[in-house]
């Protein structure tokens, strides 16, 4: 029952609830049936039919509108006299600054993406407000206190990179199903309906492939009035017909693998069909927004056949380019967008078939491209009702959690572990190199300084690795890049000219033995960068063309992946191993991150005295592993999952090969 100071703590409290989906929906349930009165939710999303089953506050006729308002007006109902202020917004809006934040007692998410959470991170760190992170993943969850200062912050231990493939794997000799989908996702998409700009492996092939058929510079270019059944049919004769005609005649390559077979459309479609493929006139909102609607393909379970798969291919196309031609340049596929689901399924079944790979349906295609894990709801109920415990243990004033070690980070377990559902551990202390909770920490940058532009260093380091929304960079007094609502013009197009420029030709030349500054505004953080010049990289593993050390994020989890294209980012802490020796300490391994402090060891608290703990380490490891690939997918060898409950796309299981 809960005590005076227990009740004091939780109706004084204004907490924030960041996430309305699978957990927050369990959360604002729990922290309203335990007595918290003052209760805000950021939420950018509104609900979709895939939520329905999955998200008990959420009915068939609410599709459509905001989570975080039907969340509240679904809690209010069974709680009328509380106050729940909802935010149909992203948490990383410029609204949402530490001034914002500072009027909370503590935050709670329940996010489902890396970017977010480490905003989040950065945001409770400036205003010093308490934050509970947790993430599931099918039937495993974990719940961690972060307290600037007291434990570790989210950035503070590395985060496996996403897995990734060779390139060589990817753009020719494909042989999985997995394989397909990031082709068709990360290159085939990205390139059509993407940033023109970016680096894209199907660059080099089209621009081969095309400047010895055809005189133009990019055969994926849509032609002024073409018309864009004939873009769609170029399209396909190109990456599934010619392309593979060209990697055919590398006859090394076949020489112990199955040869791929080209596909052109009119071996597909009829001449006929193909004119008439999908409704002329689209009018309704469905047909429109979906290529299956267009062409009457209503089982989300069914696998196409060839034909249906061109089909639906030309349509999804035919679709962007009509419908959403505004977005095209910035899209990135979105597992919550039915036509990019729709085309990228279809690619990368028609180009299965060409390498002999089996189909699958949409609705697979989506969980492999999305890597969606569908979520256990009693286990974000369990993580729910523990994100609420830390937060009553944080907002208890008189009772100093923190001098009396009383958080925990908790795991949920898929099988009762030593009779333990539940590990409770005692938080990591705070990371002493951790870029982002000490400050102190200057991190060094590896690049050619005469051939990286300004461009590249904010995409691939400010933004991608340093996770910064509205960077300022500034080297010594000059300031080189700034973001802002409130700029003039002339120092937007003054900055603009700056992205363009090669680090050594900026008006104040960054070159090695420099220091940046680097700030963002919004989440008061600044880091400082030491640059070194370096001539040359390594393609296949230095990617990016730099290299950033001194921060935290994992290697990929397999060496012998040579690889640099991934199936979507992702992150995660893992499981840990269980309790390993009678002195009642465990040691926390991460399963996929082989850059975890294998040193460090956390204490079992209290309540798992008379337990008994097993002195052997390896054997709980291989269990652990087993239990983990039992939930993988068919195959094989060089499978690997990830557990994915801290990264983009979580409240999943990575399911990667
Ligand atoms: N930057 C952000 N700002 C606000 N809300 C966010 C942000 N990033 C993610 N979210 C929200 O966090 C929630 C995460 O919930 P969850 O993992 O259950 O995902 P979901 O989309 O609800 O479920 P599913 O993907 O399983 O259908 C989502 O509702 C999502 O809209
Ligand atoms: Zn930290």
């Amino acid at each position: 029952m809960a005590s005076l100071q227990h009740s004091q703590a939780i109706k004084g409290a204004k907490v924030l609830m960041v996430g309305a989906g699978g957990i927050g929906c369990e959360l604002l349930k729990t922290l309203a049936l335990s007595g918290f009165q003052d209760i805000h939710i950021i939420d950018m999303d509104t609900i979709e039919v895939s939520n329905l089953n999955r998200q008990f506050l959420f009915r068939q006729s609410h599709v459509g509108q905001s989570k975080a308002k039907v969340a509240r007006d679904a809690v209010l109902r069974f709680r009328p006299h509380i106050s729940i202020t909802p935010y149909h917004a992203n948490a990383k809006d410029s609204n949402f600054n530490v001034d914002f934040f500072k009027q909370f007692n503590v935050v709670l998410n329940g996010l489902d993406n890396l970017d977010a959470r480490r905003h989040v991170n950065r945001l409770c760190l400036a205003a010093e407000v308490p934050l509970v992170e947790s993430g599931t993943t099918g039937f495993l969850g974990q719940v961690t206190v972060q307290v600037k200062g007291k434990t570790e912050c989210y950035e503070c231990q590395p985060k496996p990179a996403p897995k990734t493939y060779p390139v060589c794997t990817i753009t020719s000799t494909p042989s999985k199903f997995v394989h397909c989908i990031v082709w068709a996702k990360e290159l085939l998409f990205a390139k059509l309906f993407g940033d023109k700009n970016q680096v894209n492996d199907l660059n080099v092939r089209s621009n081969d492939a095309f400047s010895s058929s055809e005189n133009t510079n990019d055969v994926f270019e849509w032609r002024d009035d073409e018309d864009f059944e004939h873009y769609g049919r170029r399209i396909y004769d190109h990456v599934f017909g010619y392309n593979i005609e060209l990697a055919l005649s590398d006859e090394e390559t076949w020489k112990k693998r199955n040869k791929p077979r080209p596909i052109y459309v009119r071996d597909v479609l009829p001449d006929q069909m193909t004119q008439q493929n999908g409704n002329v006139d689209i009018t309704d909102d469905l047909s429109s927004a979906s290529a299956m609607a267009s062409l009457g393909l209503k089982n989300p379970q069914d696998i196409w056949c060839l034909m249906e798969n061109t089909r639906v291919f030309l349509e999804a196309l035919k679709l962007f380019f009509t419908n959403r031609k505004k977005e095209i340049g910035n899209l990135s596929f979105d597992k919550d967008d039915q036509l990019a689901v729709e085309f990228v399924t279809a690619a990368a079944n028609i180009r299965a078939a060409s390498f002999n790979i089996p189909s699958h349906s949409l609705f697979e295609a989506k969980g492999i491209a999305g890597n969606i894990v569908h979520a256990v709801a009693t286990t974000n109920a369990i993580v729910a009702g523990l994100i609420v415990i830390e937060a009553i243990k944080v907002l208890k004033k008189d009772n100093d959690c923190y001098r009396e070690k009383l958080m925990r980070m908790t795991y949920c377990l898929e099988h009762p572990s030593k009779k333990m559902l539940l590990m409770p551990v005692e938080p990591f202390e705070p990371n002493k190199s951790c870029f982002v909770c000490s400050s102190q920490t200057p991190l060094s940058l590896e690049i050619n300084t005469h051939r990286s532009k300004l461009r590249d260093f904010v995409e691939k380091i400010v933004k991608a690795k340093l996770g910064m929304n509205s960077p300022l960079i500034m080297c010594g007094s000059a300031l080189l890049y700034e973001v802002g609502d409130d700029l003039e013009e002339d120092m937007i197009a003054n900055y603009t000219a700056n992205l363009e420029k090669v680090l050594s030709e900026l008006p104040s030349p960054v070159i090695g033995g420099k220091m940046l500054t680097v700030e963002d505004l919004q989440q008061e953080f600044t880091c400082n960068i030491y640059i070194k010049h370096r001539e040359e990289f390594d393609e296949e593993k230095e990617p990016d063309g730099m290299v950033l050390s001194g921060w935290t994020q994992a290697l990929p989890e397999k060496k012998d992946d040579k690889t640099s294209i991934g199936n979507g980012a992702s992150t995660s802490k893992s499981l840990p191993t269980e309790p390993m020796d009678a002195q009642k300490d465990i040691e926390v391994k991460e399963i996929s991150d082989g850059t975890a402090s294998p040193g460090k060891k956390r204490k079992l608290p209290e309540f798992s005295e008379g337990c008994t703990l097993d002195q052997s380490n390896e054997a709980d490891e291989t269990r652990n592993d087993k239990k983990i690939q039992k939930l993988d997918d068919d195959d094989d060898d060089d499978d690997l999952v990830m557990l994915d409950h801290w990264g983009k796309d979580t409240s999943k299981k990575q399911r990667l090969q």
